[in-house]
């Protein structure tokens, strides 16, 4: 398994249609774009003229044995070739700017499209797969963009102006070229093929190489315990040699590659001055103008090796195409009707589950739940709790419209959320999920996640009211401590409190909680309950009971087993009306549970 996929390994596509949907992101840089079209239109001018001057020079200059003429031709060629540098210059300048700020919008839209995407999307699409096409496909877009596009033009124009000068210099020649130039090329661009054919081979076995280092080395423990060295050493030995035959077998055919390139064009280049050179010494045409008709030639066969080159790489670059579009046409299953309808501006928290079925969309033929019905009061804390894989998350995932019901209707403060916009939705509530992600980021940033405009101060009193003030200034840098890949310096409970003060700021008016089950211990156990207290006053609060506390505390609790809610009441009430209860009050919530 390779760490990252290389640009070789993307498919192609011959759909060249769909690289025209890159117009529409050149659009906004047309002055740029018209530029760098007039500077390459130049260039392939200048070039053209080279061989113009070098007629001249060895005609007027050399064989007329006149040194002002070979003044002027040198002068010409001169001008021609600061021309060419200007317009070189500005070509490639532009052309790569447009590449990477093209590349850069595309990025930039591909990635707002995947953050507004439905969760069903994400559960369909391996993120690996989206993190290469965020990537990698936009790299060789901007390889694409930002010089081979410009390079296939650049070469196509070329071989037109190319061939017209042929023509002009001398028709007879031209049509021995003709003759003579694809039995040159093909053989080369043929050949060629099998050599990239070989170096992606070898490049594959160096990515096995690597894998299986990766591999090992992450299993070092594995590897050790079992003693397994000597065996890993023995495989690694393979994929080794592998790599080496591979990589003999390129050298091979690169060596043969060359050497018949210099063969055959030279080669041709011999025959095609040996007919000319007799119609030097017939007089049938000039030293110069022989001269001119081997640059133009060299210079057509040139390009049609470099376009046959750049053909793959834009097929390349269309499959590329393909697969960021296919992204950006990509709709959100969960988004806002035509005329959303618009939440109460005051939030009050009521919820409603009104005889909801759902089913994942992963999962077509399993309800995960089943005649959900359950109204809770504004301010009212409802635990939920029920065996694993009962539909408790589902209920949650559902009330922030993650997913979509199948029948019935989740409602807040009266409006039915599929109705709504979704943004509308959520932004009247917080998550404080099991396990809390932490951002790679100083503490400020991290609880400001939970709303972009808050001020210092009143971070620093979410982080007061969460009890997390006090560790967080023991951190080195105080509240500018970097928090770390996944907060890996923080504690269980820290991070939970760090949460708790991210869904303070927040300030919404409807909780949803994932109590954590591993084991806080007791001095962590009661501060991050004492947060969540607080945390939970004038709110409805949703929440997955795992500790008793919690369910003591609810206004009510919800018993759900397989999708369905089996009972519903005060822990007291439970205990003596709901066998499951009481079995999982005296599983889950320790043995010494109140009777
Ligand atoms: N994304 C998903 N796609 C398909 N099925 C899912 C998905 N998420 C959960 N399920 C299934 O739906 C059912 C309810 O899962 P849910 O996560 O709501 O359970 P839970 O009560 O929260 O369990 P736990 O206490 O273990 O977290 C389970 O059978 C689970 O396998």
């Amino acid at each position: 398994m390779a760490s990252s996929p290389r640009l070789m390994d993307r498919p192609k596509s011959k759909n060249f249609h769909v690289l025209i949907r890159l117009f529409s992101f050149l659009a906004p840089y047309k002055p740029r774009v018209l530029l760098a079209f007039v500077a390459l239109i130049t260039t392939v001018g200048a070039t053209l003229g080279l061989g113009q001057g070098l007629k001249q020079l060895i005609d007027a200059g050399f064989t007329a044995q006149n040194p002002q003429a070979l003044d002027n031709a040198l002068v010409f060629l001169l001008i021609l070739a600061v021309v060419m540098a200007a317009g070189t210059f500005l070509r490639f300048f532009m052309v790569s700017w447009i590449g990477e700020r093209v590349v850069a919008d595309i990025r930039q839209a591909v990635f707002q499209r995947i953050l507004s995407l439905h969760s069903a999307f994400f559960e369909v699409t391996r993120t690996g797969e989206i993190l290469s096409r965020l990537t990698t496909d936009t790299t060789l877009l901007q390889s694409v963009i930002g010089s081979s596009a410009s390079m296939a033009l650049r070469n196509f124009l070329n071989l037109l102006g190319g061939v017209a000068m042929l023509f002009i210099t001398n028709a007879k020649l031209t049509g021995i070229v003709l003759l003579v130039v694809p039995l040159v090329v093909a053989p080369i661009v043929i050949y060629g093929r099998k050599v990239r054919t070989l170096s992606k081979e070898s490049q594959d076995r160096v990515a096995d190489v690597g894998a299986f280092a990766e591999e090992t080395i992450n299993a070092i423990h594995t590897v050790q315990a079992f003693t397994h060295e000597r065996e890993d050493e023995r495989r690694f030995l393979g994929e080794v040699s592998g790599a080496f035959q591979a990589a003999v077998k390129r050298i091979q055919a690169r060596s043969i590659l060359s050497a018949s390139v210099i063969l055959l064009v030279f080669g041709a280049i011999a025959v095609v001055m040996w007919i000319g050179g007799r119609d030097v010494m017939n007089g049938a045409i000039t030293g110069g103008e022989l001269a001119a008709f081997l640059f133009y030639a060299t210079m057509v066969a040139f390009n049609v090796g470099i376009i046959s080159e750049v053909m793959g790489e834009l097929q390349r670059a269309a499959g590329a195409t393909e697969r960021l579009v296919e992204l950006l046409d990509s709709e959100s299953e969960i988004k806002a009707p035509l005329n959303p309808l618009i939440l109460p501006e005051k939030p009050v928290g009521h919820v409603r589950f009104d005889q909801v079925d759902f089913r994942y969309p992963s999962r077509p033929d399993e309800l995960a739940l089943k005649d959900i019905s359950l109204d809770i009061a504004a301010g009212e804390t409802v635990a939920l709790v029920g065996p694993s894989g009962a539909g408790k998350t589902t209920m949650m995932q559902i009330l922030l419209r993650f997913f979509d019901v199948e029948r019935g209707s989740v409602s807040i403060d009266g409006v039915d959320i599929a109705l709504a916009d979704p943004e509308e939705v959520r932004k009247r509530m917080a998550l404080v999920p099991q396990d809390p992600v932490i951002f790679s980021a100083n503490a400020w940033e991290n609880i400001r996640y939970g709303r972009p405009d808050a001020t210092n101060d009143e971070v620093r009193k979410a982080a007061d009211a969460a009890q997390a003030t006090e560790f967080l200034e023991k951190l080195p840098d105080g509240f500018d401590s970097f928090l770390g890949e996944k907060g890996m310096r923080l504690s269980g409970g820290q991070r939970q409190r760090l949460s708790i003060a991210r869904a303070l700021l927040r300030d919404p008016s409807i909780l949803l909680l994932d109590e954590a089950t591993s084991a806080l211990d007791a001095e962590n156990e009661r501060v991050v309950q004492a947060a969540l207290e607080r945390l939970m006053v004038g709110r409805t609060t949703l929440i997955i009971a795992h500790r008793l506390a919690t369910v003591v505390n609810a206004d009510r609790i919800c018993v759900i087993d397989q999708g369905r809610i089996q009972a519903i009441g005060t822990h007291h009430q439970l205990m003596e009306s709901s066998k499951l209860y009481n079995h999982l009050a005296k599983l889950q919530f320790s043995a010494d549970v109140p009777q």
